[in-house]
Parts: structure tokens; sequence; C-alpha cells
């Protein structure tokens, strides 16, 4: 399985960029890990926000293969622990998936048709992060999920 990780917009901090970049480096040694930005809309400033979202949703669709399994972090999903997070990934694993696509929203959040074509929603705390802080805390989830599944020492409960 590979994990690919879709965001909407540059990351604007350099020292953010960094950090999401550390657990980025990590994270190979456990999975393939592509990290895929698409560019922020040229034009948001005209759009109102469910055009914004639509927009997007659409570039986020487009970035799909049939077989991908499609995860949307939202604060409204599933909750886990981190060691409940680590057994997420292995299931998904064991269960042959090629391609699992994580997607962070926009800043407005997802369109109608990107929650259509979603197959679970993965809220990383009730409150609602900024879309660019959101990065560094999943690849660090991610990267202490694998560690979790390997018993190495990053993790204490
Ligand atoms: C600023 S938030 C958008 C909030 C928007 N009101 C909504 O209803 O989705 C931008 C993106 O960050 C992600 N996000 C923010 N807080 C989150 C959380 N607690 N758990 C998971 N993802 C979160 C989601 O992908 C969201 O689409």
């Amino acid at each position: 399985m590979q994990i690919t990780l879709i965001a909407i917009g540059k990351t604007d901090s350099v020292d953010l960029e960094q950090l999401i970049s550390i657990y980025e480096k990590r994270l190979q040694h456990y999975i393939k890990f592509h990290f895929h930005i698409i560019s922020d809309l040229k034009n948001s400033k005209n759009l109102s926000e469910a055009q914004q979202k639509e927009k997007e949703g659409e570039l986020i669709l487009g970035q799909l293969q049939p077989s991908d399994v499609l995860i949307l972090l939202d604060e409204r999903g599933k909750q886990y622990t981190s060691v409940e997070f680590s057994q997420f990934l292995q299931k998904k694993m064991n269960s042959g998936i090629k391609n699992l696509v994580l997607v962070i929203g926009g800043p407005y959040g997802f369109s109608d048709a990107v929650y259509a074509q979603a197959q679970g929603k993965i809220s990383l705390s009730k409150m609602t992060f900024s879309h660019q802080m959101v990065r560094l805390f999943l690849v660090e989830q991610l990267y202490r999920g694998f560690t979790i599944l390997r018993n190495e020492p990053y993790h204490h409960q």
C-alpha cells in the first residue's frame, strides 16, 4: 500500500513546511508516502464559499484513480487514539488497498461531491484546526502509527 496525502494550497510558513518535511522523510522508512499539494485557486476572492469548495472538490476528485480509497480529514469524523489509528492503518494494509488517499480540505472544508465519494472521515479533534496545521498533525500521527506497529520506542502509552 502507498499513502497519498492531498492538501489545498502551499504552506505559507517555512517553519511549518520544515516540520512537515521531517515527518515526511521519516515516513518513507515505513511506507511509500506522497504529499500532493493542489495549488490555491487563482481567483478565489471572486468566488463564494460554496463555489470555492466546489472548484477545490473538482480538483481533488480529479486526482483520484478508481481503485483509490478516499478518506477525508474532517472534525466531524471518527476519532481514534494513536494506537487505534495504527490499527486502522494495519487493517488498510491488510485489505490489499493500493493507494490510501487522505485529504485535507481547503479553508471552507469539502464540497458535497467530495463527501459523496469518500469511504470514511477521520477527526483529529473536535476542535477545528487551520488547513495548514492539520498537515503537520496528520504526518506526525502517521509516523507515530507506524512506529507503534513496529514496536519502536517513539510512542509512550
Ligand atoms: C479550516 S478547516 C475547514 C473547516 C470547515 N468549517 C469545515 O466544516 O470543514 C480546513 C480543513 O482542515 C481539516 N481539519 C480541520 N480541523 C480538523 C480536525 N479537528 N480533524 C480533522 N481535520 C481537520 C479538514 O480537512 C478541513 O476541511
